[in-house]
């Protein structure tokens, strides 16, 4: 099936980043959307996120309905929209857990529409239209949960349509998808909840916290409504890993009171290896490579930077600030193509800069 017509309910961070990204994808197709809140359904038509309001007409009309709403709200929302979908529709959503959202939108939904449950892997500690970014999906993992009776064609459309935004598409079963993101999303998030937590027992230690600290507690900064309803709707996932956690845990403390050294060096270097082999979460930096860089705190640095490399039509795929320095210089991260790396690093060398190469 060929999208033409896309209807986004729900225009906070992904919603909006979702009309973004159709927008500016190779697909000529129409985004339509509509929020609960007034205020951000015109910011998205000023910021360019949708074409136009998604009114019940236009919902009639959508060959797709992505729902991007809270998980919370996705029963209420389903009830809604059920009556003026067009038969044949494909209805989808972004929600962080696909179980209950399968169960919710089977229920709710009329039989003549197709539901193909979404969960992009992608999005940051920020809420809202504001924190919205066309290139949020690009190299992302996308998991699709189709029904076991969704034709092929149907699925074949929204993978098409998906592959336009740069997302890296897995079909999973629900049951599997809530499992492997109780692991590599919500545990890690409890985990960094907890970090910060902890420092409560201790508030002076916080004046010691470095990058590790920064690094392990970012996403400790989300929006605790969200998070509350993707643990409550996995919670037998979570708390399976929850104790795997405990488990872990409980033998580092027993090495530690056994005084068992070896024990100890054997967990983290197997944690070194296996994140060393962790597979890239951005593959297409994969032939990238890392300049790191101390430049002067002077007026127009980086725009001098940026021609040098320039001048020699070296491209910076990435360019990062490290906010670890408030003195007279300062550390930037600079990403080029690694058969760059070399020439580039030297040519910073040569006019003056402290510059070294570091692998991704
Ligand atoms: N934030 C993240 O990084 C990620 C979130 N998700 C999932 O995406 C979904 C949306 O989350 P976010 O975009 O982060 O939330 P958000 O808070 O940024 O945006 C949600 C938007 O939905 C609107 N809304 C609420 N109820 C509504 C209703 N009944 N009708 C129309 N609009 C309504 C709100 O006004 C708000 O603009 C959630 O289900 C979440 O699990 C998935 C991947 C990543
Ligand atoms: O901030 C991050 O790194 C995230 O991992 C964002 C995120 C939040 C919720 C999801 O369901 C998926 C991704």
């Amino acid at each position: 099936m060929k999208i033409k017509k896309v209807g986004i309910i729900g225009l906070g961070v992904i919603g909006a980043s979702l009309g973004m990204a159709l927008r500016n994808s190779s697909s000529v197709i129409q985004v339509a959307g509509r929020d609960l809140t007034e205020k951000t359904a015109l910011q998205a038509l000023e910021v360019g996120a949708i074409d136009e309001h998604l009114d019940a007409r236009l919902l009639g009309e959508c060959d797709l309905v992505v729902i991007a709403t809270p998980l919370n709200t996705i029963p209420q929302v389903a009830a809604e929209i059920k009556d003026s979908l067009k038969p044949g529709a494909l209805v989808s959503d972004v929600g962080s857990v696909k179980g209950w959202v399968m169960q919710v939108l089977q229920q709710e939904l009329p039989a003549e529409v197709h539901i193909v449950g979404g969960h992009p892997m992608a999005g940051s500690e920020k809420s809202g239209l504001s924190a919205a970014d066309k290139f949020l999906f690009q190299n992302a993992a996308y998991v699709l949960t189709p029904q076991p009776d969704t034709p092929q064609d149907i699925l074949a459309g929204l993978i098409e349509l998906l592959k336009t935004i740069g997302a890296r598409i897995a079909i999973m079963d629900a049951q599997e998808h809530d499992q492997a993101v109780a692991q590599v999303s919500h545990l890690p998030h409890l985990i960094s909840a907890a970090l910060v937590n902890n420092l409560q027992n201790n508030p002076e230690a916080l004046a010691l916290a470095g990058g590790g600290l920064r690094d392990t507690t970012r996403i400790a900064a989300s929006d605790p409504e969200l998070w509350e309803n993707i643990l409550m709707l996995n919670s037998n996932a979570v708390t399976q890993e929850i104790k795997n956690m405990q488990e872990l845990l409980q033998n580092y403390l027993k090495a530690l009171e056994a005084g068992d050294k070896d024990k100890i060096r054997r967990c983290l270097a197997t944690a070194r290896d296996l994140k060393k082999n962790l597979p890239s979460i951005r593959p297409c930096l994969e032939d990238s490579c890392d300049i790191i860089a101390i430049i002067p705190d002077q007026p127009g640095v980086i725009g001098n930077l940026g021609s040098l490399l320039g001048k020699e039509q070296i491209n910076i795929q990435n360019l990062q600030l490290l906010g670890v320095r408030d003195e007279d210089e300062g550390t930037i991260r600079i990403t080029v193509k690694r058969e760059s790396a070399p020439t580039a690093c030297q040519l910073l060398k040569a006019n003056g800069f402290k510059a070294w190469l570091r692998e991704l």
